[in-house]
């Protein structure tokens, strides 16, 4: 869908793919992309412990592959490419990044390692835009990875060195090739196979539409040449002079990102017309709410979860089952298509998976209950966002038809369906991003845990699956507490942590190594976040940790586009808000905490940890 528009951008630029991987070029070339190969002279050697998480790994490999040939290539010709692409794949088991087996007893070792178990492969991808002006070269680098879950079966030693003498292994990841002889070998997938061969061939479509079509007012940010630490420290951001921390810093150049028509504003002699800078953009601004609307009438409607159990299933079928206007179905399912949330074919309409993995009500990773409550709650306090702005106060009367003192026990408690429905909308949300988060540092050296406000536990089953030495407390409102047992997972985890019901305002905290605030400080108010802070600080003991998660804003606070949304969304709720990295280490700081780092994980969530001085 999106691929036509996007490979049409493409017809009069100079592509290079940064890669010897014949795969990577068979998949690309199927997608109809037209592109030089020139492999990368790039030593795949950076210091795997450097990175956090395997996937950084590979994204910054992917980044220096791409960069290593966008340079060679401008010194060259004085002409870099328009594109260079650049992709690394990595297996990564147990914590372990496997590369290519450098002979056969290698591929054993990594192939005997798999066997029995389920391990992910990685591919980080960057795209380095090229423009050389006055000899000069600026490169403008956007990444992304993709994971895919991958479960081999039980191999016999006899299997394993006939396939080890086959030579397939040595010039692949993980020493197999899921499209060949080693599909044998594999029992389960979940996620792209392309992924696997080497290349993400969806998302990178869909990166692609995002830059290119249209041009978005949140553009991705820039990088001049130089890398990418994973891990941000406030100390390196502050490093860059006459910038704000975080520009000129860890991220390399961040500049603010152009919105159609800004670079034309500053020109004084090209006057902005409306064949320079078209309205796509403010268009699309208009039609925001319409997406949202749908998305959330369709889930109300339960439509995906309709599909999933009877699908394929026609406009009549599907107006019949909900009881709705074939002529009103027929439309919201087109949107529901348009959207990418549907697949539309002769057979009738059925869940893409998108839909399939968040939008059934029932999904292990559903965000379906946290559609609701934007459905149920948040908008009716955007209709104030005008009142909120201007008076600064949240809207509960206007919004609510109440003037309830405390509207956040109005919203999510006011009964036990209410409260379940915000339970799940918190474990959706948390699970999606738990292993990010769980893995975005080394916790290993923590024995106790207590997560304050964690509710039913996705991230502390999800810390207790990755660190089996660690004891996790859930400390929240017995009345979440008393609920929780739903969310309970049936795997040894389980065992790892235990509930203590208590106010993190008014009771004694439990004792812990690490305290975890994930996704509570958004909720409130500069006040209850000193005073919270203040209680925990008092509790962790010197050397102790406090492990932060939530969305970072860039320092220039214009950046990232959802992060910024939700400050606004928590604004409206509850007069609270998002915040950059500098401003939590100040807090921080504030409240006897030093060491702040931050990584930022790709996904839905951040996460900032900082040790007790
Ligand atoms: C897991 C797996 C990997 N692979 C391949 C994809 C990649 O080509 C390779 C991983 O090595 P990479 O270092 O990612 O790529 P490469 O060395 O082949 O090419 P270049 O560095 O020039 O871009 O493993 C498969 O073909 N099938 C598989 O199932």
């Amino acid at each position: 869908m999106v691929l036509y528009p996007v490979m049409r951008k493409l017809l009069d630029k100079r592509v290079v793919l940064a890669s010897a991987s014949p795969r990577r070029q068979e998949i690309l070339s199927h997608a109809g992309l037209r592109f030089t190969v020139v492999p990368s002279k790039f030593k795949e050697n950076l210091s795997k412990a450097s990175f956090p998480t395997p996937y950084a790994y590979a994204m910054e490999t992917a980044k220096q592959k791409a960069l290593e040939v966008a340079r060679r290539m401008h010194q060259k010709d004085l002409r870099a490419p328009d594109i260079v692409i650049g992709a690394d794949t990595i297996v990564a088991l147990e914590g372990l990044i496997l590369e290519k087996p450098v002979d056969k007893t290698d591929a054993y070792s990594m192939l005997s390692r798999l066997s029995g178990k389920e391990h992910s492969v990685f591919t980080g991808v960057a795209i380095v835009q090229c423009s050389s002006q006055g000899g000069g070269l600026d490169l403008d680098v956007s990444e992304f990875y993709e994971e895919t879950r991958v479960r081999f079966s039980q191999l016999s030693e006899e299997l394993l060195w006939e396939y080890i003498h086959s030579g397939e292994p040595l010039d692949k990841a993980g020493g197999y090739g899921i499209q060949a002889l080693g599909g044998m070998l594999v029992e389960a997938i979940h996620g792209d196979f392309h992924n696997v061969v080497g290349f993400p061939l969806n998302r990178f479509c869909k990166k692609l539409a995002e830059l290119y079509h249209p041009p978005r007012p949140e553009d991705r940010p820039r990088e001049k040449q130089d890398s990418i630490p994973a891990v941000d420290t406030f100390d390196r951001l502050g490093d860059s002079k006459g910038a704000g921390p975080g520009q000129g810093g860890a991220r390399g150049d961040r500049r603010r990102p152009q919105a159609p028509g800004r670079e034309h504003a500053k020109d004084a002699d090209s006057k902005p017309s409306v064949e320079s800078v078209p309205p796509t953009a403010v268009l699309e601004l208009i039609d925001g709410y319409k997406v949202s609307k749908a998305l959330f009438t369709a889930c109300k409607m339960k439509l995906f979860d309709l599909l999933r159990d009877e699908g394929p299933l026609s406009t009549a079928d599907v107006a019949r089952k909900i009881g709705a206007s074939e002529g009103g179905t027929g439309q919201l399912l087109d949107v529901c298509a348009g959207l990418g949330l549907l697949d539309k074919t002769e057979g009738g309409y059925s869940n893409t998976p998108l839909a399939t993995l968040y939008l059934l009500s029932d999904g292990e990773y559903s965000l379906h209950s946290l559609i609701m409550i934007h459905e149920e709650f948040s908008w009716p306090f955007f209709s104030y966002l005008d009142f909120a702005v201007r008076e600064g106060t949240v809207q509960t009367q206007r919004a609510l038809g109440t003037a309830g003192e405390d509207h956040y026990q109005e919203c999510f408690y006011k009964n036990r369906e209410k409260k379940l429905q915000f339970m799940r909308a918190m474990h959706g949300h948390t699970k999606v991003a738990a292993r990010h988060v769980a893995t975005a540092f080394d916790l290993s050296g923590f024995t106790s845990a207590c997560d304050l406000g964690g509710s039913t536990g996705a991230l502390a089953y999800e810390l207790a699956r990755q660190y089996p030495g660690l004891k996790v407390t859930i400390f929240d409102l017995p009345e979440v507490i008393e609920d929780a047992v739903f969310f309970k997972p049936h795997g040894p985890e389980a065992g790892q942590v235990s509930f203590v019901p208590g106010d993190f305002f008014r009771d004694t905290l439990p004792e812990a190594d690490l305290y975890i605030l994930s996704k509570i400080l958004h909720n409130w108010p500069d006040d209850k976040v000193h005073q919270l802070l203040s209680r925990i600080s008092r509790s962790c003991k010197p050397g102790g940790g406090l492990l932060l998660v939530e969305m970072l804003l860039d320092e220039d606070k214009c950046r990232p586009l959802p992060a910024l949304l939700k400050s606004l969304t928590m604004m409206v709720l509850f007069q609270a808000r998002e915040r950059s990295l500098s401003e939590y280490h100040i807090l921080l700081q504030a409240h006897g905490f030093t060491d702040v780092r931050a990584v930022r994980t790709g996904s839905i969530a951040d996460a900032v940890l900082a040790t007790r001085a």
